[in-house]
């Protein structure tokens, strides 16, 4: 079983004064495709290549299928890796290139290997190209070529570093999808590394997010999306971002508002929430644009003013008053005018707290409907 399991995984350049990795820990299990996420320099690719045995780990280890190999040869690792660049061998043809990886990783015999790759490549739609050479096959050939090459070796685990940022957006979307397929069908446990979230949130069993080296949360897609465990998490997943408002906290016996620190506005939570915010005198609240509904009657809502409607097919994005790019994401039947008050209201279960100083979420792991429910099931009986 192919199981990829990180220990404590720490690495250091210029001797010690830069840490692209510190203290990873994380598991993926046999045939699950983890996809690993953060912005430009947070360590995901150093993170791949101690995977690869690419680059040696300063601590920590890395086991893969039980095994330790954290200083094994990363040629003596059952994994194969795709990059963005391909990487292919620019004199060899398609076929000397798929041929190549299984020369070094196996012992068959010619015939054999080109067997196997005419397979591949009949499997990966690309048996037309063997004859080939790179220069003479497009961008999204050429990344096929290179799935083929590292499929052909049939691997225990497969690591993709941005394979698909060079492609177009069409494209790009065709060859996830192919990816999945692949994946799925050939049982391989897959380590995805990329920027762009939404590749992560979509293609992912499971995602990993990184910033500074540091793991800031993993779980499936849709559990970090709707409960970050910070408010690096909340912004990073999820397009348009995160609304964040500043707030003060009145944490009263009957319930806990929250009032505006630069907007005008207060909010109330139910009493579910007092343990949590005991002691905290500021958050910072963040809400998803789909999360903001458009209140009816205007008695309990906060009141704002739509600045811009901005159409986006089934759906309007309105731009509201309550601080720098607040968005509310409605029906596109909702079309308030531009200029005028309107009332707007956020379901509990979709507020968000973070502290201020920390970013950690105050409101992670809590089941507000639970923990309403809990007092009224330890409440006194009543007479019947
Ligand atoms: N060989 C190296 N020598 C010195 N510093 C390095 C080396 N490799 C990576 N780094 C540094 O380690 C940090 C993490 O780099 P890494 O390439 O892993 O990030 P990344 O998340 O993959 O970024 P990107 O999305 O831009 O590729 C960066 O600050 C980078 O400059």
């Amino acid at each position: 079983m192919a199981t990829v399991r990180l220990e404590n995984l720490r690495k250091t350049f210029d001797s010690g004064r830069l840490v692209a990795v510190d203290d990873l820990s994380l598991s993926v299990d046999h045939g699950e495709f983890l996809t690993v996420v953060g912005p430009s320099g947070c360590g995901k690719s150093t993170t791949l290549r101690m995977i690869a045995g690419l680059e040696r780990p300063t601590s920590g280890s890395v086991a893969i299928g039980g095994d330790d190999v954290t200083d094994t040869h990363a040629r003596k690792r059952d994994v194969a890796m795709v990059f963005q660049n391909y990487a292919l061998y620019p004199h060899k043809t398609v076929m000397g290139n798929m041929e190549f990886g299984l020369r070094m990783s196996t012992d068959l015999s010619k015939e054999e290997r080109r067997e196997r790759v005419r397979e591949t490549a009949e499997m990966m739609d690309i048996e037309e190209l063997l004859e080939d050479k790179p220069s003479e096959l497009s961008g999204g050939q050429k990344q096929r070529v290179a799935l083929g090459r590292a499929i052909v070796r049939e691997p225990d685990v497969f690591l993709f570093d941005e394979p698909l940022s060079n492609l177009d957006a069409k494209l790009r979307t065709t060859m996830r999808t192919e990816i999945q397929r692949l994946q799925d069908e050939l049982d391989i446990t897959a380590i995805y590394v990329t920027h762009d979230q939404e590749e992560a949130m979509t293609m992912g069993d499971k995602i990993a997010i990184l910033d500074d080296g540091e793991l800031q949360q993993t779980g499936r897609p849709t559990d970090v999306y709707d409960d970050p465990a910070n408010e690096f998490v909340g912004g990073f997943v999820g397009s348009p971002s995160m609304n964040v408002l500043d707030a003060v906290v009145d944490n009263a016996a009957d319930g806990v508002t929250l009032r505006g620190a630069t907007a005008d506005f207060t909010y109330d939570l139910s009493s579910a929430y007092a343990d949590v915010f005991e002691g905290v005198e500021e958050v910072r609240m963040g809400i998803r644009p789909e999360d903001v509904r458009v209140a009816g009657d205007g008695s309990t809502g906060i009141t704002t003013t739509v600045d811009v409607i901005e159409p986006i097919g089934s759906d309007n994005y309105l731009y509201l008053d309550l601080g720098p790019e607040f968005i509310a994401r409605v029906d596109s039947g909702i079309t308030p005018a531009v200029g005028e008050g309107i009332e707007i209201t956020f379901d509990e279960m979709a507020v968000h707290v973070f502290d201020p100083r920390t970013g950690e979420s105050l409101t992670y792991g809590i089941d507000a409907a639970e923990s309403a429910a809990h007092p009224a099931a330890e409440a006194e009986p009543t007479a019947d």
